[in-house]
């Protein structure tokens, strides 16, 4: 089950039908489906910025909270077709399910090459409550795809949503011949795996894009005096990408100094390979490290210095370097990248738009992380004063 752990005709059938949903929902470059998630994007931003706002005093706020209610409540409209008042008890509990999670798989990664590990205490304990955590998340589950039932049955508008367009295409092929995998199980697995690769990765790339902003001012106002060139006043949107370029390359060098997924995710050898010189049999599970591409001195000078400049190519456009990877490559890449990518640059361009970031002369900023399936930088606390 499931669609990132899928292989085969089922990974192939549930990931074609997961990118043709997330283009009817808008991650398309132009036309009025793309424009309808922009507005779903940007109510979520303004929501980010009024809260972060407020938060002016000498003692600065951790941004977390905050983003992660606003962009979790995005995805959870755009993946479940609902939202959630922040202090809901429902969704503070999967809040914190999907924290404590996030860090766990990390500490299991080692099953991966010694499934026998799990006997031990340290480890059995980290994947009971992982499984725990996914009995009782698909619980929630089941009580939202009932809702959305209901509200069918009972003739009420509905959000357009991934839920909404799964639970049509099981009952279309309930009815003919070719039922696929579109079962009550997958349904679960499906959301769970769309819910969770999107937020995650999202949340930390922003995260670490206001922490890198606070210790690098310049490049704070460097952004800022392009967007206040460029736009004379106007709010950021999509349409405006090609003419922020720098706004872009600063997203772009915090994808590379800070990659999110640093490990990359685990696949295999599908026939016997040569790679570097080394034989890799087939069968072999193969890792891709994306830190050690980012970080390494043959593609990138002062790999460790964040310097949104190595993307600007000579004619001032954005540069795409070959080694430039943090959705991955090949069939089995991120197939979130545009919508990631839409949710980056309005997040980060509309807050630096409206408000200036820095850290609280008591604070001593660490811009190293923290990881589990994701690396996230460590908590910090910021204040953000209003630029109008
Ligand atoms: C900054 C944000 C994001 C980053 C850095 C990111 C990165 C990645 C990476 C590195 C992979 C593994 C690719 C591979 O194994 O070759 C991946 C897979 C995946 N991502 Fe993303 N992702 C992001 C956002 C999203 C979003 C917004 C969605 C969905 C709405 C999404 C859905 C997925 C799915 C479903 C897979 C599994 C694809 C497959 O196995 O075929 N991701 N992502």
């Amino acid at each position: 089950m499931r669609l990132i752990c899928a292989e085969g005709k089922l990974w192939r059938e549930q990931r074609r039908f997961a990118v043709s949903c997330l283009k009817n929902l808008g991650m398309l470059k132009f036309g009025g489906k793309r424009d309808r998630l922009e507005a779903r994007i940007i109510g979520a931003v303004d929501e980010s910025v009024s809260k972060l706002s407020v938060h002016s005093g000498r003692q600065g706020v951790d941004p977390f909270e905050t983003l992660h209610h606003c962009l979790g409540n995005l995805m959870n409209r755009i993946v479940f077709g609902k939202d959630y008042r922040e202090d809901d008890v429902v969704w503070k509990w999967l809040r914190h399910l999907q924290e404590e999670g996030v860090k766990h798989i990390g500490v299991a990664g080692p099953l991966n090459f010694l499934p026998i590990l799990r006997l031990l205490p340290r480890f059995s304990k980290v994947f009971d409550y992982l499984i725990d955590g996914k009995r009782k998340t698909h619980q929630v589950y089941k009580q939202i795809i009932a809702e959305h039932r209901n509200q069918v049955d009972n003739g009420e508008e509905t959000m357009d949503s991934v839920l909404a367009a799964f639970d049509d295409e099981m009952r279309r092929r309930m009815n003919s011949d070719d039922p696929g995998h579109f079962t009550e199980p997958q349904f679960l697995h499906f959301l769970a795996d769309l819910f969770g690769a999107s937020t995650d990765t999202t949340l930390a790339t922003i995260r670490w894009f206001l922490l890198f902003m606070v210790a690098y001012p310049e490049e704070q106002l460097r952004i800022q005096q392009e967007l206040d060139a460029v736009l004379r006043g106007k709010n950021v949107s999509l349409d405006d990408r090609s003419a922020l370029p720098y706004l872009e390359a600063a997203i772009a060098e915090t994808q590379r100094i800070r990659s999110v997924v640093p490990v990359g995710i685990p696949h295999g050898t599908t026939e016997d390979t040569l790679i570097a010189g080394y034989e890799v049999p087939k069968g072999s599970m193969v890792v891709p490290l994306q830190w050690a591409i980012h970080m390494n001195p043959k593609y990138w000078q002062d790999p460790t210095k964040f310097k949104p400049e190595r993307f600007i190519a000579q004619d001032g456009s954005l540069a795409k370097p070959e080694a430039f990877l943090p959705f991955q490559t090949g069939k089995r890449m991120c197939l979130g990248e545009d919508l990631a990518k839409m949710m980056l640059f309005l997040f980060t361009g509309r807050i630096l738009q409206r408000l200036n970031l820095t850290s609280p002369e008591d604070q001593q900023l660490d811009l190293t992380g923290e990881c589990g399936i994701t690396m996230t930088p460590k908590p910090y606390r910021l204040i953000f004063t209003s630029r109008s």
